[in-house]
């Protein structure tokens, strides 16, 4: 199996990221609490592209969640763990309120009622999922070791990715190798791990918590994905899809709604317009590629952050694909060949502030074949 620590950091994930599905469920069926939940962002914190954007009580407790269970179990990377949301949460009173996970659920339980303008059934409720102890996921993977320390980690964490779908809240039915652009199970749990001294990608969790209905009505069901990567090392929940590249003579491309007319134009002439595709949540769009419903993600502008692309990338190297940074490939002259156009996660942008210091500045392609993100990159040197 892999190193203990790194064996026992995949287990803790996936269960951590278990409880986290479990407390995004909880919070939409709970409708009189979703409504309470939903708070606007402000200031820095505020991802300047949307005019909408929110920060929901289930991101901010969820996120304090997965640091508290695994700062608990590996205090050595405690401190090198961070995420989309700040702790701090204002209820209705006005009032502010800095979300921790206490030691028991009571407590826990009391902290949130401050929250939720003193709505124990509420508080309860949440409390109990963040205190569950979820059932183990087993990677059910064998392999050699890694030869890596939790010591030597850093975690990126997005509670929820594609929150506006979340709270939309949207039920589609999925159809299988089938690409569906928005709705709920666009939102997704990521935890990104990376080597704090390279900022290379090395594990990742995701979960899906809006997957399925339970055939026999017992409400919505959620799916993991997991990879792991470093040096020769690869282990993936999921297999690369079936068949050469070259089978298919042009690519598929999924992109975000609000790409700009002329990457479009630019792919079109590439791809044809049928192999173009729109998708909600930056994670959803990566893990479309991983899945193999499209071959690449194209985003021109920097409107993601570290902690939306770190864990899919780790899926993506585990099957031998990457995502690069979109503007250093198109300036690069040796095409992307380059190890050095992957993103990295553990140096904050220079002249920024709040969000903007971890913005994947130059914009991103996730792709899973290389001659496949070649041909990406050289369509786009000649037509932008
Ligand atoms: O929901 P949060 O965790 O804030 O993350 C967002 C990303 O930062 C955005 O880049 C996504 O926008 P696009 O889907 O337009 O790329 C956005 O997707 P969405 O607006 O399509 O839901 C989210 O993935
Ligand atoms: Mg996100
Ligand atoms: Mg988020």
């Amino acid at each position: 199996f892999f190193s203990a620590g790194m064996a026992d950091l995949l287990g803790l994930l996936l269960r951590v990221a278990e409880k986290a599905a479990n407390v995004a469920r909880v919070c939409r069926q709970e409708a009189p609490l979703f409504q309470l939940l939903v708070q606007e962002k402000t200031g820095e914190e505020k991802n300047k592209k949307f005019v909408q954007d929110f920060k929901t009580l289930a991101d901010v407790v969820i996120q304090e969640m997965i640091r508290h269970d695994v700062g608990a179990q590996f205090p050595e990377i405690a401190a090198f763990i961070k995420g989309e949301e700040s702790n701090k949460f204002e209820n209705g009173l006005g009032e502010s309120v800095t979300v921790t996970v206490c030691s028991t659920e009571e407590e826990t339980a009391t902290l949130l009622a401050t929250v939720l303008d003193g709505d124990d059934t509420a508080a309860s409720l949440l409390a109990k999922a963040i205190h569950q102890d979820p059932d183990t996921i087993e990677s059910g993977t064998d392999g050699p070791t890694v030869p890596l320390n939790p010591s030597e980690l850093g975690i990126w964490i997005d509670p929820i990715d594609a929150t506006s779908q979340y709270i939309e809240g949207r039920e589609e039915v999925l159809e299988e190798n089938h690409l569906s652009p928005s709705g709920l199970h666009c939102a997704l749990v990521l935890i990104g791990v990376y080597v704090r001294s390279t900022g290379e990608p090395v594990m990742g969790v995701i979960n899906q918590p809006f997957h399925h209905k339970d055939p026999a009505g017992g409400g919505w069901r959620g799916k993991h994905y997991w990879g792991v990567c470093f040096g020769n090392i690869h282990f993936c929940s999921e297999a690369p899809p079936k068949g050469s590249p070259e089978a298919e003579q042009r690519l598929s491309v999924v992109l975000s709604s609000s790409e700009k007319q002329t990457v479009k134009e630019a792919l079109t002439s590439l791809c044809g317009p049928d192999r173009l595709m729109y998708a909600s949540g930056a994670g959803y769009k990566i893990l479309c590629v991983i899945q193999g419903l499209a071959d690449a993600y194209v985003l021109s502008e920097g409107s993601t952050f570290k902690w939306d692309s770190c864990a899919p990338h780790a899926l993506l190297r585990a099957i031998g694909g990457g995502v690069v940074d979109l503007s250093l490939s198109l300036r690069s002259s040796c095409g992307a060949q380059d190890q050095k156009m992957e993103l990295t996660y553990h140096q904050p942008n220079a002249d920024c502030t709040g969000a903007d210091l971890w913005a994947n500045r130059g914009g991103l392609v996730a792709y899973r074949d290389f001659s496949q993100l070649h041909s990406l990159i050289q369509t786009l040197k000649d037509k932008l």
